[in-house]
């Protein structure tokens, strides 16, 4: 990949799509494509094929998707299944019939791995047992890319490579109360409750469920490192990005408390949704090629709630 290859970033503005940008400008890459879902949706296989048959890219990042936390996952599994499989779809099926596309690394999630899987989760772990019930659609439909990706590497000679990102977080987050990630969600209640002098705040599910947390900046950084030193023959189906550490919501919700200055009460609602138990990504495979996180979560999370204030709050 050279400084005047022509990139396409799907889904620019979302929360990883943003921060590649910002990664590859950074970096000097001057040439970047991308549409917004008005002017491209990515479930229209036919105007999908004529966009690359236009642009020619030579490189793509999907990281346009149909995204939400557990209960959006919970509430709208049509939606996730459907708009995940055609936006996926028509873009790697459109990538190897350009004939230019020389890399494409498709996003996918670390909910693709057994609810019970064992601890941290090994790429190999993958249709190792049954998915969590609350985002299996959606599961199912990055397993469905990643398996598009590896058949069109096989059959076809590709270099399609699949990331399989944990719990991501970071400025151009999506903030809404009811269909936002847990670390977005927790921010701005936490905000709100300390702006109104509101002495509670609720908590989904039992505070017990372990999550894996890397800051958007740092996949961005290794969603690059990857796309410039790594083919698809050199990893297996998947490859695993995160920090190797986690916490519990109880304890992430008081690294919150502390970085906003919020010393309410917290209640816990266990009508909603624990999901999976515990969600920790083994990260042997990418640290043997040479890449690793830098940013703790107490910095990341300084740094979203000044983006969040700036912006949102
Ligand atoms: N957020 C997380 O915690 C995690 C995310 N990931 C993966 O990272 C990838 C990106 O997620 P994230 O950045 O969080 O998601 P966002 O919701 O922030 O962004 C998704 C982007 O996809 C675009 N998009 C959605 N539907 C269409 C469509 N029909 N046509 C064209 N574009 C569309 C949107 O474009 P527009 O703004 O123009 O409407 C949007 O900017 C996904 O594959 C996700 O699975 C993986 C692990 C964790
Ligand atoms: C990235 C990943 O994200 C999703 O899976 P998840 O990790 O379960 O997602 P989550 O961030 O929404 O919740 C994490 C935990 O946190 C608890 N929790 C507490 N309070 C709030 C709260 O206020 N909001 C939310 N959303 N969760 C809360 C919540 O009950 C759960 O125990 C997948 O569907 C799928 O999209 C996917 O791939």
């Amino acid at each position: 990949m050279n400084k005047n290859s022509k990139i396409y970033v799907a889904g620019h503005r979302g929360l990883v799509g943003s921060a590649i940008i910002k990664s590859l400008e950074k970096e000097g890459f001057t040439n970047l494509i991308y549409r917004t879902s008005s002017e491209l949706d990515l479930r229209k296989q036919f105007e999908v094929e004529a966009f690359f048959n236009k642009e020619k890219p030579e490189y793509v990042f999907l990281a346009a998707a149909y995204v939400g936390g557990i209960q959006a996952n919970n509430n709208f599994p049509a939606k996730f299944i459907y708009n995940n499989l055609m936006i996926q779809t028509n873009i790697i099926e459109a990538a190897y019939r350009s004939g230019t596309v020389k890399k494409l690394m498709f996003l996918g999630s670390s909910c693709i791995y057994p609810k019970f899987a064992e601890q941290p989760i090994k790429e190999e772990y993958l249709l190792g047992g049954p998915l969590e019930p609350t985002n299996e659609p959606y599961a199912i439909a990055k397993i469905a890319g990643l398996k598009m990706c590896s058949s069109y590497n096989r059959e076809y000679g590709t270099n399609f490579i699949s990331v399989m990102p944990t719990n991501l977080y970071g400025p151009n987050d999506n903030f809404d109360l009811e269909n936002s990630h847990v670390l977005p969600a927790l921010i701005r209640k936490v905000h709100e409750a300390k702006k109104n002098n509101n002495n509670i705040v609720e908590i989904w599910g039992s505070g017990t469920p372990r999550r894996e947390f890397l800051y958007v900046d740092d996949l961005a950084d290794a969603c690059l490192y990857l796309m410039k030193n790594v083919d698809a023959h050199q990893i297996g189906e998947c490859i695993n990005i995160g920090t190797g550490i986690d916490v519990t919501i109880r304890e992430l919700v008081e690294i919150i408390k502390e970085v906003i200055g919020y010393e309410g009460e917290t209640i816990y609602n266990t009508q909603k949704p624990d999901g999976t138990p515990r969600k920790l990504l083994n990260i042997s495979l990418i640290e043997k090629l040479g890449w690793r996180a830098s940013t703790s979560l107490k910095e990341g999370i300084k740094q979203t709630y000044s983006w969040y204030i700036q912006n949102e709050g």
